[in-house]
């Protein structure tokens, strides 16, 4: 591929706990993940799949190695930037983590307030017009609280694709749900991936939705094992 990864990892490890108690989660990570790539991340309970996640979303520190996360290093990297990066990332996880006392369209709004650009623009609109790209224009102003759990997961990717990050991370976004709205889920997230142009990694046990993939890696034992394109 010819553009620049949006995220590369070179040799990175991870290590939870100190002392007699330190343990090696991550070991030895190389990964390169491009411009509106939907990379699909599997593999078995405590295989440090959340902990890479947490690392490539910039909730955790680097510890040690390499990873650029949209050209900044995050090795060493200070609060302040981190903060710069999550800034331009979307996250959904498995418990959507919607204000419940809030409308559908005040939680997408939320999102877009923390971005100086947004401000000076109409928010409800654009809040309005991602909530109706995921099906939900005649919910706009139910509380999050009403809504059925494909319904919220829904508003949850609404709230994380509304400022158009390039980076979109997922962990688990349809264990909650039953066969169809998981499918319709991933499919929302997938069509406005393509559309904005921007890259998913997204973390799941559910085998139903791997067909979205363009590429499916595995994790065993906190290492990276083959991957496959799909
Ligand atoms: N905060 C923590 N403190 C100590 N050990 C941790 C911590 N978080 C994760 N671990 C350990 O790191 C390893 C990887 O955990 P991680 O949550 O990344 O796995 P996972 O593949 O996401 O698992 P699951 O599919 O169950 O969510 C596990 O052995 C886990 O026990």
């Amino acid at each position: 591929m010819s553009s620049k990864p949006v995220i590369s990892a070179h040799q990175l490890n991870h290590y939870f706990g100190k002392g007699e108690l330190r343990k090696q989660a991550l070991f030895d990570i190389n990964l390169e993940i491009y411009p509106g790539e939907i990379v699909i991340m599997t593999g078995p309970s405590g295989s440090g799949k959340t902990t890479l996640l947490s690392l490539m979303g910039g909730l955790r520190s680097v510890q040690e190695g390499s990873l650029t996360i949209l050209e900044q290093e995050m090795c060493g990297a200070s609060k302040r930037k981190m903060i710069q990066v999550r800034k331009q990332i979307g996250y959904i996880f498995q418990a959507h983590n919607l204000l419940t006392f809030l409308t559908a369209k005040q939680n997408v709004r939320m999102s877009l307030e923390l971005h100086p650009d947004y401000l000076e623009k109409d928010m409800d609109a654009i809040a309005t017009e991602m909530l109706q790209a995921v099906g939900l224009g005649d919910r706009v102003d139910y509380y999050a609280d009403s809504l059925s759990g494909g319904q919220k997961q829904r508003v949850a990717i609404a709230r994380a694709l509304a400022s158009r990050p390039k980076i979109v991370l997922a962990d688990e976004p349809t264990a909650a749900l039953d066969k169809k709205s998981g499918r319709d889920v991933v499919e929302i997230m997938q069509r406005l991936a393509k559309e904005q142009g921007c890259t998913i990694l997204l973390v799941t046990h559910d085998n139903r939705i791997l067909d979205i993939a363009d590429r499916i890696i595995h994790m065993e034992d906190g290492r990276l094992a083959a991957a496959s394109y799909s």
